[in-house]
């Protein structure tokens, strides 16, 4: 297995705050990480920081690495295809119809995507990780707002990528059918700075 990331002792800040600090991971091909931790603990945080939107990024070339954030990055005025092209565009690949289909984007496809509904703009933003070939997939939970069907094409997408030699790191809230993941608690990283929830201390005075 071929190392594709090594992170060590990275701190993680948001807004010039610390949130995380201590962070040591390795991702090697064909590697599945779940990172868990309640809300506000830290996994969007370094994922950014992994996709290389803070500012200790240490790790893979960019072109490696996809991020699907909360946003989705879907273009809301283009249609479903013309987003799909755009992207296709940006990473120099060909549009592989078996992604429309996967995604089950055809019936879509001349539909503005700032009219999609919130799990087709999920799916929408999904396709654009699998067409980018980016072997490191980062997945902020990726599932929310995807029924079932969708949740478990996902899944198997993720687990297709890792058998042929890519990884992931996602977050998510839900247990997913992947029983080749391995779990990261981010909790242990958690900053000595920050300040104790008081949502889940239950101190609310
Ligand atoms: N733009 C921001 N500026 C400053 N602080 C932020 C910003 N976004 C998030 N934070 C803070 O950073 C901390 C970590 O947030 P983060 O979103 O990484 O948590 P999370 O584990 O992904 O949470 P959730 O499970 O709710 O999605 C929280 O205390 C949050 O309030």
């Amino acid at each position: 297995m071929s190392l594709l990331m090594k992170i060590e002792s990275l701190t993680c800040r948001r807004a010039s705050t610390p949130i995380l600090q201590g962070v040591n991971l390795e991702l090697h091909s064909g590697m599945i990480t779940v990172l868990r931790g309640p809300n506000g603990s830290g996994k969007t945080t370094l994922l950014r920081h992994l996709a290389g939107l803070g500012s200790d990024t240490q790790g893979l070339d960019t072109e490696e690495i996809v991020f699907s954030g909360h946003l989705d990055a879907i273009k809301a005025t283009l249609t479903v295809g013309e987003n799909l092209r755009f992207w296709a565009g940006v990473y120099s690949k060909a549009l592989d119809p078996a992604i429309i289909e996967n995604f089950e984007l055809s019936d879509l496809i001349e539909r503005p995507a700032g009219r999609l509904s919130a799990g087709q703009k999920r799916r929408l933003g999904l396709a654009r990780v699998v067409l980018s070939g980016a072997k490191v997939w980062l997945l902020d939970e990726p599932t929310v707002s995807l029924d079932t069907a969708s949740t478990d094409r996902l899944v198997a997408l993720i687990a297709d990528h890792s058998a042929r030699g890519g990884a992931c790191i996602l977050s998510t809230h839900i247990d997913l059918a992947l029983p080749q993941a391995q779990i990261l608690d981010i909790t242990q990283f958690k900053a000595s700075s920050q300040e104790a929830d008081p949502f889940l201390s239950g101190d609310f005075t």
